[in-house]
């Protein structure tokens, strides 16, 4: 394992779409197929064979590994053998993943084969795994049917032969189209700014600062921006925390989320420089799966989070995708519904439910995975001032009661700094400040940096201590605690002491 002396200039480069495009890639194309080869007319007697086209496709736009190729073979072996209308298909089991690793070959070493600076891979691989595949498959179809060698040799053959020209025609004509579809899509890259991906398993990578979650030197630039999002953050996050993350629309409080998930890097396509560390390890060095067991996160739009048709369905079904022993999951509904106060809507349809149970709902999906660190991404946006403050009461027991960590990215702070213990600033990517909730809100009111942001009762606070009246150490975070402090200033309800 190789040691990283100074992890602020450490790189890691990733692809848009994620561990898992391979498969959605190769999933519509496949489904394309499959229609293409039950409507498509043939041309004296001849058609594309569309499913090998397509999956060399996939291979060409995802460069799957040669396990996920084989894969990816065998899946539109299935699906081939399932609808053909062949005395017997079975060899396609044998000759897709055949062809489909050798594409996957040819994509990995011959990207070298070139015509006028232009690659002509799609074509090529169209070709020869169209010969190659159909060369296999009607050898077992000889050998199972006990066809006479000259057929073979002298129809099935040559017909193997013109169907690859075919082929090697058909799949070029449709992979440029596909790429650039996929890549508006924001599946893949376009080809042009296609980087290498990096890989960190070689390094030994600890953190310097303890934590729950830890980054150091963390910058982040998404796929075609030239400024950094996330710029040289350094913080910690410590177990029990309530961390509310403010600043201006476009400062970055998103994408830090985002770190803290794995979705950076492992999603979003760009350049992250430094290291965010989860339960002590790089983010760079596990799977969005394992980091799911630590960090659960909410999105903003929450409602894209919910699957199911009925409440006990969709906590099930978060325990299912967990690996959750069967067993355990009818005890595990009821302390997910418990936690955020659903027990009585167990049955109920999820369309039946109020934005703001909807919201516990999702919650209660992302507590199934039992997650030490919850993360909010403006999570009130959609919800009247009761609705609000009935949610950060929730966030507040889940913190107390129950010990977990909270992160919330907020615009409107009001009801939420109350139970909060720490508040940071974001601006421009760059942490501004980062401290205690009082001394964070004082920092934007004296600086005006997002000023707007400060509730009127503390910047009330803050223009009567200008005045030079003495308020008292604590923060004024809502009506409460002023009315109390003033009654404190003057007990007698006196003037204030000016
Ligand atoms: N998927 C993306 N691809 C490219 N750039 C992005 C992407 N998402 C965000 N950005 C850019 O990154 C920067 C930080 O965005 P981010 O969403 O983190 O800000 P934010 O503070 O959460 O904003 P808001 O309060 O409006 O949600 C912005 O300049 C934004 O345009």
């Amino acid at each position: 394992m190789e040691r990283i002396a100074d992890i602020s200039i450490l790189e890691f480069h990733h692809r848009q779409g994620g561990q898992y495009r391979w498969i959605t890639v190769s999933t519509l194309l496949l489904a394309i197929a499959t229609i293409l080869r039950l409507v498509s007319p043939s041309v004296a007697g001849f058609t594309p064979n569309w499913a090998i086209a397509m999956y060399c496709i996939a291979i060409h736009l995802t460069k799957p590994t040669y396990k996920q190729s084989f894969g990816i073979g065998m899946v539109y072996a299935f699906v081939g053998v399932l609808t053909s209308k062949a005395a017997f298909p079975y060899g396609d089991f044998i000759s897709e993943p055949v062809a489909a690793l050798l594409c996957c070959f040819a994509v990995k070493h011959l990207d070298i084969i070139k015509w006028k600076g232009h690659t002509v891979l799609p074509a090529f691989t169209g070709l020869i795994c169209t010969i190659i595949s159909g060369t296999i498959f009607l050898t077992t179809f000889k050998l199972a049917l006990n066809i006479p060698d000259s057929v073979f040799f002298n129809v099935m053959l040559p017909a193997v032969c013109i169907i690859g020209l075919i082929n090697g025609v058909t799949t070029p004509v449709l992979y440029y189209p596909a790429e650039k579809l996929f890549a508006m899509r924001g599946i893949i890259d376009v080809k042009s700014e296609e980087m290498e991906v990096s890989d960190h398993s070689r390094f030994k990578l600890n953190p310097s600062r303890e934590g729950l979650i830890s980054m150091e030197h963390l910058s982040y630039t998404y796929n075609k921006k030239s400024k950094p999002a996330l710029d040289n953050i350094s913080l910690s996050i410590h177990q029990g925390d309530f961390l509310v993350i403010t600043g201006e629309s476009g400062s970055g409080k998103s994408a830090l989320c985002m770190a803290m998930s794995g979705a950076i890097p492992h999603y979003f396509g760009g350049v992250m420089k430094g290291m965010a560390f989860v339960d002590n390890k790089a983010t760079t060095q596990i799977s969005i799966a394992e980091l799911a067991c630590h960090v659960g996160m909410m999105l903003d739009d929450y409602d894209s989070q919910l699957v199911a048709m009925t409440v006990e369905e969709e906590i099930a079904f978060s325990l299912q995708n967990q690996g959750i022993d069967p067993n355990k999951i009818e005890e595990a509904i009821e302390h997910a519904l418990t936690k955020v106060k659903l027990t009585e809507y167990r049955k109920r349809e999820i369309s039946k439910l109020s934005g703001g149970q909807r919201q516990r709902l999702v919650i209660a999906g992302v507590l199934a995975a039992n997650p030490d660190i919850l993360v909010f991404d403006q999570p009130t946006s959609a919800l009247d001032p009761e609705g609000t403050r009935d949610f950060y009461q929730l966030l507040h027991d889940l913190n107390v009661k129950y010990k977990h960590t909270i992160i919330v990215v907020e615009h409107t702070l009001e009801a939420v700094l109350p139970y909060a213990n720490r508040l940071i600033l974001i601006q421009k990517g760059r942490i501004a400040c980062d401290g205690d909730v009082a001394t964070t809100l004082r920092f934007m009111y004296e600086n005006n940096i997002y000023a707007t942001a400060v509730p009127q009762v503390f910047a009330c606070q803050m223009t009567l201590e200008k005045a030079g009246c003495n308020m008292g150490d604590i923060a004024w975070l809502d009506l409460d605690i002023a009315i109390n402090s003033l009654k404190q200033c003057c007990p007698n309800g006196g003037r204030v002491a000016c």
